[in-house]
């Protein structure tokens, strides 16, 4: 049992000496779920008998709830069985990662609440990128680094192949290297004695005054705001009053516990103990990843390491398609904002679209989710503009323009344009490397260096424009390499480039939903395209409509729509009133759902369309 001084009795808190706290790192199915599940089963905190039943159950139940499907630290107890033979209880905590690359940052946040971690690889597979990706951020916060191999049980597992691989790659023998099957169980005793034997205790000062790292936070309809932390120095015990040390924000302890896997209230946490808090706020904003929490009364003065607001890296206008939900959409947002402290977004009306907003997101996938559950949960129909990146524009007078927005880009001398550029991780079978480079180029990339895994698998690192992999970079990967690379990125930081705008002008009239920020070289083929495009889909008027691309006041691509005088009787002979009537109603009708750009009609599916995916659109599925 923990090791206490008999004169200061604290049974409520765990030696820090016998906390190990760790967490799975692994490419998407290469099994990180199902080794948790057999830890939690060999742990003993979820029955066999229950383990299917109860986990399925509650994940139903949450999800209709539409709160966090998963625990995001578990504590389990662990008797590693010494060479002597006898047993030492620990604590481990199991604390799990956002496997995303838009959450990088939240990656990072829950490494840093971790001293080791198992980078677990698929025995059938190998590394793939973001195996990688987060393995350069786990030896970032310096942890100690399991490796293991699962699924060994596959006939077609290459455990020597992958070992040597992995070896290779963190530099440790091969033997080194474990190998377990999540799903019969095989190794996953073992491999939790190594977590004991390998992973450094948590160190913090117990005297100190408290400082706590928020690694999560959730919103929980019931509960409001749950927030995740690991305690670094000195201990938050229940009730307490405590501060949000980046805003200074007061906020009274309700209860404070740790998931094991149910949330089990204690009387406090200490130095290394990693577990959940609940404040009563009711949105995640006020109690942010990365923050640092402290005792109200002479707390810490110093706050942890390493916090930064969440920054959104991708921006899109979302519009209602019938103008009348504007107030659901509004409420919709809010409401998914109090789980989501990355979620910006402000109104924006479009001469072309109407009323909606300009939301800021993380990421691609991030604004897929968004769009995807105000539509499915919220049951809205949307228009989203082509996402666009964060410019900041310099104008030759020395003032700066934050651009969010491609059609509100300033007007006037401008110096520089400057854009935001990512770290990319690109992984492939050899015999892609001439795709993938050939494909890196012409989004404007720099190569920054190549390894090889093993023979016949090849790292590649790029710096990219992040706008030139907003659109359709992954799929185009995906089908130059049949499916074979992987890709993870992230940003490090901007540059400046030969940017311009263009915009799309319909009989004179700009229209503010196709504007676009693109690189000069690439400004013709846009307007080619769109002003292609557009004549296809804007029906003729009864006079000539030109449309055109322009940079500034330069025409860069011109298109015609020729003139008709649409007569809707025309196949009307003879002298039925009645259908005659019946026509023009439609007519009136379908008037309605035209937009209005200057003095051309324009139907609101030719919007739809032109901002669709065909030339890339929105889509690009991790
Ligand atoms: N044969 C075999 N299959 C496994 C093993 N571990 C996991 N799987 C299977 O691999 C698939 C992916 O496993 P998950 O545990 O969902 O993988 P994950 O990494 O958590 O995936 P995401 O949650 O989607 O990131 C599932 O179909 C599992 O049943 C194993 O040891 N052997």
């Amino acid at each position: 049992m923990p090791a206490t001084p008999s004169n200061v009795p604290e049974p409520r808190r765990t030696d820090p000496a016998l906390i190990r706290n760790f967490c799975i790192i692994a490419h998407i199915d290469h099994g990180k779920s199902t080794l948790a599940d057999r830890m939690l089963q060999l742990t003993g905190i979820v029955e066999e008998r229950q383990m299917r039943a109860q986990y399925l159950d509650r994940m139903d139940i949450e999800r209709e709830r539409g709160i966090t499907i998963k625990s995001q630290a578990v504590r389990m107890p662990w008797s590693p069985t010494s060479e002597d033979g006898t047993a030492t209880p620990h604590i481990l905590n199991m604390i799990d990662t956002p496997g995303h690359v838009d959450f990088t940052y939240e990656v990072s946040r829950s490494l840093a609440a971790c001293e080791g971690c198992i980078l677990l690889v698929d025995a059938a597979q190998g590394i793939e990128a973001q195996t990688l990706a987060n393995l350069y951020l786990a030896m970032e916060n310096d942890l100690t680094i399991i490796p293991v191999l699962n699924k060994i049980d596959l006939p077609a597992a290459q455990p020597d192949k992958f070992a040597a691989e992995l070896a290779h790659l963190i530099g440790c023998e091969p033997e080194d290297v474990l190998r377990v099957s999540a799903k019969t169980g095989e190794g996953v005793g073992e491999l939790l004695d190594e977590v004991v034997r390998l992973v450094p205790a948590p160190v913090g000062v117990k005297d100190a005054p408290a400082r706590a790292m928020i690694f999560d936070s959730v919103y929980d309809a019931y509960r409001g705001v749950v927030t995740y932390v690991k305690v670094v120095d000195g201990e938050l015990g229940r009730r307490e009053r405590i501060r949000m040390m980046s805003t200074n924000a007061a906020h009274e302890l309700l209860e404070i516990g740790t998931n094991s896997p149910e949330m089990t209230a204690a009387d406090g946490l200490g130095v290394g103990e990693v577990g959940y808090l609940i404040t009563g706020v009711k949105d995640v904003r006020q109690s942010k990843v990365g923050d640092t929490i402290t005792q109200f009364h002479k707390g810490a003065t110093e706050a942890l390491p390493g916090y930064k607001d969440p920054k959104p890296m991708v921006f899109s206008g979302l519009y209602p398609l019938d103008g009348s939900d504007y107030p659901e959409l509004r409420d919709a947002l809010d409401k998914l904002q109090l789980n989501d402290a990355a979620l910006v977004y402000e109104p924006e009306t479009s001469a072309a679209l109407g009323f909606g907003f300009r939301v800021g997101f993380l990421g691609l996938l991030h604004l897929e989710v968004i769009r995807e559950r105000l539509e499915r949960e919220f049951g809205l129909d949307l228009i989203a503009t082509a996402p666009n990146v964060v410019y900041r524009v310099v104008m030759e007078d020395r003032t700066e323009h934050t651009v969010t927005n491609p059609s509100e880009f300033p007007t006037g001398k401008v110096d520089e344009v400057h854009e935001p550029v990512v770290r990319a991780t690109l992984l492939a079978p050899s015999e892609f490397i001439g795709a993938i480079m050939e494909l890196c180029q012409t989004r404007r990339g720099n190569l920054q260096g190549m390894d090889y895994l093993s023979e016949d698998r090849v790292e590649l690192r790029y710096t990219l424009p992040l706008a030139e992999i907003v659109f359709d970079f992954f799929d185009a990967l995906k089908s130059k390499t049949r499916g074979y690379a992987s890709l993870d990125y992230e940003p490090t930081g901007e540059q400046s480039a030969d940017l311009v705008k263009v915009d799309i002008l319909l009989h004179g009239d700009k229209v503010d939903a196709f504007s676009a920020i693109v690189h000069k070289d690439k400004a013709y083929a846009y307007g080619v395209r769109m002003a292609g495009k557009l004549r296809e889909l804007i029906p003729r008027q009864q006079f000539e409509v030109p449309i055109q691309a322009a940079v500034g006041s330069r025409i860069i691509a011109r298109e015609t729509v020729r003139a008709i005088r649409k007569d809707v009787l025309a196949k009307c002979y003879g002298g039925d009133i009645s259908r005659k009537r019946k026509l023009l109603e439609k007519q009136k009708e379908g008037k309605k759902r035209m937009k209005v750009v200057g003095r051309v009609e324009v139907p609101q599916e030719a919007f739809i369309a032109a901002l669709s995916s065909d030339d890339g659109g929105e889509k690009s599925k991790k």
